[in-house]
């Protein structure tokens, strides 16, 4: 593969009061791949979310996103360059509308205040990009019902909806797929894949089957550190991930 590295750590490090939750990581993350981080609970996926996206600052190692050094960079300078995380479903707004929603995140990426952004004339200019986010999650139809009435499959997908408002070149997906059954699974599956086209995304997913769906490289954690990196057919048959994750989670 001939793409550029978006997102590069080196022997990055988090320690909490001496243990270490991430530790010494190497990672690489193609530009227009989808890159899967699983492994068990406890693994360091999260922290190292919180780490990719400036929530936590690392003990020691480093962080480049497309080659320029953002280490220790807070969540706001490290979103500015294009990395945006999804949000949890907790912060939603149940009764403001999914369009109000999208419109609100999209009046946090100008930096003005939502007051001043919906102005009539603003959210006139604005509103076929709204549209077309609602439209591009398939919440077109529901766009003016308040975010309480919708299924939880639908505030899902208005949350990854807010996370293409803010145009990222990086989004980073915290379990799309959590809690869903599995008409809703094999959904986000679809609608992950076709948000990711011509983008980079970096995934975490509990469930093998949407990251076998979706990922182009998959690297498995174990105890902070990397025990694994490669296509999927390929780390699914890695006997030490057979062990530490896959055998368990496929025979559960
Ligand atoms: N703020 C913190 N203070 C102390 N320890 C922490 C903190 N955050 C995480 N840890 C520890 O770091 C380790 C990695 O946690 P992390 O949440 O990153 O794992 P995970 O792979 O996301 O797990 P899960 O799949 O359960 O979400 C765990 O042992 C956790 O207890």
């Amino acid at each position: 593969m001939t793409s550029r590295v978006a997102v590069r750590t080196r022997a990055l490090t988090k320690e909490f009061r001496g243990f270490r939750a991430v530790d010494a990581v190497d990672l690489e993350v193609r530009e227009g791949s989808v890159h899967a981080l699983v492994g068990p609970n406890g693994a360091g996926k999260t922290t190292l979310f919180n780490l990719l996206t400036g929530f936590v600052a690392p003990t020691s190692g480093a962080i480049t996103v497309f080659d320029e050094d953002v280490t220790g960079e807070p969540p706001e300078r490290v979103a500015r360059r294009g990395v945006a995380r999804s949000f949890q479903i907790t912060s939603l707004f149940e009764t403001l509308t999914s369009r109000e929603h999208v419109e609100l995140a999209l009046a946090g990426r100008t930096g003005r205040g939502f007051r001043f952004w919906r102005s009539e004339k603003l959210l006139g200019r604005e509103r076929p990009r709204v549209d077309a986010l609602l439209a591009e999650v398939g919440l077109a139809p529901l766009a003016d019902k308040p975010v309480g009435l919708l299924a939880y499959g639908q505030k899902r997908a208005l949350e990854l909806s807010l996370v293409l408002a803010l145009d990222p070149r990086v989004m980073l997906l915290d379990e799309p797929t959590a809690g869903m059954g599995t008409e809703d699974v094999d959904r986000t599956i679809d609608l992950v894949r076709r948000i990711a086209a011509g983008r980079t995304v970096v995934l975490v997913d509990h469930n093998m089957h949407v990251v076998g769906s979706l990922a182009d490289r998959v690297t498995v954690l174990q105890q902070g550190r990397v025990l694994a990196e490669g296509r999927y057919d390929e780390v699914r048959v890695d006997e030490r991930v057979i062990t530490a994750y896959l055998g368990r989670a496929e025979h559960a």
